[in-house]
């Protein structure tokens, strides 16, 4: 089942992410890539037999681009390398893509633990099965 999946690290995390790409290239490379404009770049150069579509740079408006993706139901799995010690300018479109994510029951890893049991799963290739239960926002246009 071929999946949309994106890939995303902050800056001190992009080195580690190219790796993760390149050590997991065999599985990535069956399915559509997007990346923030940076992180897809960079993996895209390192690793050229990924076809990642970049999107634009985090905080220029890429997390947001990959939010409205997941409400558009156009994004199955986030890779989503967070570095936590760093401040980020766009910390507040970071919460929102982890919202949007936890309220769309996307399957979201922000770390190389979480990575790593995410690609390596068996359901990595099965069809998605959660579906977000929006019976309780019945008042609400979805
Ligand atoms: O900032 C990011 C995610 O929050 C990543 O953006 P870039 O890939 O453009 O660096």
């Amino acid at each position: 089942m071929i999946k949309n999946i994106a890939l995303v690290a902050h800056d001190k995390k992009k080195p580690e992410i190219i790796a993760w790409a390149k050590r997991h290239q065999d599985k990535l490379i069956k399915h559509n890539l997007y990346g923030t404009g940076t992180t897809g770049k960079l993996i895209k150069e390192a690793v050229p037999g990924l076809d990642i579509t970049p999107l634009k740079s985090g905080p220029l408006g890429g997390d947001q681009q990959l939010g409205a993706m997941i409400c558009e139901g156009k994004l199955d799995i986030l890779f989503f390398i967070i570095d936590p010690m760093t401040p980020q300018p766009h910390d507040v479109d970071i919460k929102a893509l982890l919202r949007l994510s936890t309220m769309y029951n996307c399957v979201v890893a922000c770390n190389f633990a979480t990575a790593d049991f995410v690609i390596e799963s068996p359901l990595f290739e099965e069809p998605q099965v959660h579906a977000t239960d929006f019976s309780e926002y019945a008042d609400r246009s979805i």
